[in-house]
């Protein structure tokens, strides 16, 4: 029979528990993709097709409400797939070449065999004429691949991550192979409209196709390319998050009790600096913390009173430009807290393991300041979370031109990554400026994330694309 809603994405949203008799049971992860789609899994059969995660994995997991087809991988795959050319050709090559991008057939050739193995997927799990909705760069070639397959779907594709220009997109060897891919879908969207811009001037230029002049606006003014009998429409719809879901629990009683403790903890220090990522190169996670470094050495922030917490996840770690970063970001956290700490309050507290939903959302509570620094991000959606965290307006974020988020969010204080002095003045003006600034930039801020969340990003996608 098949579902009329099926999501396919590199990952499953699912979280595997083994009780202690090795029972397994699969619950929803809480992510804000699964989160955004709810209402829509609960008003109508849907599948999500997904990696496990796991490589060699022969898991089949089952959650309430969702039809769940798991794609497997092989070890190899994962290899030259996923941590391949993924994540060392795709992830640097969209994010500004931030690490020389890798090409090597051998895993382009993996890249095309498991795309192929996600479509058939997809197909299975349709229904006739159902819509289908295919997540991110590691799987741009199962639009064309499910067309071929499935004639009658409705195709849509988001990317999550920045779309680059001509310049940068065309090192690849298999550029053309991968428009052709996006191709395949009906709508093609975008968090920024810059992103879909470069889309279509790439399709002008690398496959000769006829595309609209018009700018593209947000969820409005949708791009074309004509490409062979089709008109596939482009658009820029910036992601979100459950801005009221995330504002009810970061005010719940036990959340605002340990943003205390918290405090309590580190010494009730004058200013709490907070980063919350992945640990990955694209974050300025090494920039935030250089100019730490550079505020203290100058006096302009005493670490007597300051304390930056950076709470950070192990991502891809066999990936080895992620090996580097770890050990650049170690390396310069001792030195801090080796120069400017005392042996009971070194001024930088870093962990490297994810923390519980709750203990996050207590972080993003007690912090006076977000910084949020990358050189390049699709979005960064923790910016968002800080800020909905914030319905006191206080708090202040320190923000990157280089995110996604930035084109929303323009009343941070936003700085320019690449620069040491604009990177420090916005820290320092976040940290000083009046309660009345602070507070006049919170209210904007919280204005825009409170009226534009991830309900909005899915059904302004889906409507676009089920539109006739
Ligand atoms: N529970 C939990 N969530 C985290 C942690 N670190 C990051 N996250 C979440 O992971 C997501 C990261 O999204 P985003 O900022 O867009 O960056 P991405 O990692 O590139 O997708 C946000 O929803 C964060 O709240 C953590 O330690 N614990
Ligand atoms: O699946 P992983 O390799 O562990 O990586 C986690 C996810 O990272 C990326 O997130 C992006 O999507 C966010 C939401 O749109 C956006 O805010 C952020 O800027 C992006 O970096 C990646 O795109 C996902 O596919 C990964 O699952």
């Amino acid at each position: 029979m098949g579902a009329d809603f099926v999501v396919v994405a590199n990952r499953l949203p699912v979280n595997k528990q083994v009780a202690a008799d090795g029972t397994v049971t699969w619950t929803r992860a809480p992510g804000g993709l699964v989160t955004a789609l709810a209402p829509i899994f609960d008003s109508q059969p849907g599948a999500w097709v997904g990696w496990t995660g796991s490589a060699d994995s022969s898991d089949d997991p089952h959650v309430d409400g969702i039809d769940i087809h798991a794609v497997p991988l092989s070890a190899r795959e994962v290899e030259d797939y996923y941590e391949g050319f993924a994540n060392s050709t795709l992830w640097p090559l969209y994010h500004d070449v931030l690490v020389k991008p890798e090409y090597r057939a051998d895993w382009w050739d993996v890249y095309v065999e498991v795309n192929r193995r996600f479509a058939e997927a997809a197909s299975a799990a349709a229904a006739p004429g159902a819509a289908v909705w295919v997540q991110d760069y590691q799987l741009q070639l199962v639009p064309a691949m499910l067309r071929e397959l499935r004639p009658d779907l409705k195709i849509g594709f988001f990317l999550h991550i920045p779309f680059p220009p001509f310049e940068l997109f065309s090192q690849l060897p298999w550029r053309r192979e991968i428009l052709e891919g996006l191709l395949g879908a009906d709508l093609i969207g975008f968090h920024l409209p810059g992103g879909a811009q470069n889309f279509l001037t790439l399709s002008r230029r690398l496959l000769g196709a006829e595309t609209s002049d018009a700018p593209v606006g947000v969820r409005s003014d949708f791009g074309t390319v004509r490409f062979g009998d089709r008109t596939v429409r482009v658009g820029a719809f910036p992601i979100s998050i459950d801005s009221a879901g995330v504002a009810e629990q970061a005010a719940a009683a036990p959340v605002i009790q340990r943003a205390e403790e918290i405090r309590e903890q580190l010494g009730n220090p004058k200013t709490l600096l907070l980063g919350v990522d992945r640990l990955d190169y694209t974050k300025g996670i090494d920039v935030r913390i250089q100019s730490l470094e550079r505020l203290f050495a100058d006096g302009r922030l005493d670490p007597a009173d300051t304390v930056l917490v950076q709470l950070a996840s192990p991502s891809r770690e066999n990936v080895e430009s992620y090996a580097v970063l770890r050990d650049t970001v170690e390396r310069t956290v001792a030195h801090i807290n080796g120069t400017y700490g005392t042996v009971a309050s070194p001024p930088v507290r870093y962990l490297l393991q994810p923390v519980p939903r709750d203990e996050l959302l207590a972080y993003f509570v007690a912090a006076d300041v977000a910084l949020v620094t990358p050189l390049r991000d699709g979005m960064n959606l923790v910016t968002k979370e800080y800020i909905a965290s914030h319905p006191d307006l206080d708090g202040a974020l320190v923000l990157s031109e280089f995110t996604g988020a930035a084109m929303e969010l323009d009343a941070a204080y936003v700085m320019n990554p690449y620069d040491p002095a604009s990177t420090d003045d916005a820290v320092i003006a976040a940290v000083t400026d009046d309660d009345a600034e602070r507070r006049r930039r919170m209210a904007i801020l919280r204005d825009q994330v409170m009226n534009n969340d991830v309900d909005q990003w899915a059904r302004s996608f889906l409507d676009t694309l089920t539109e006739e």
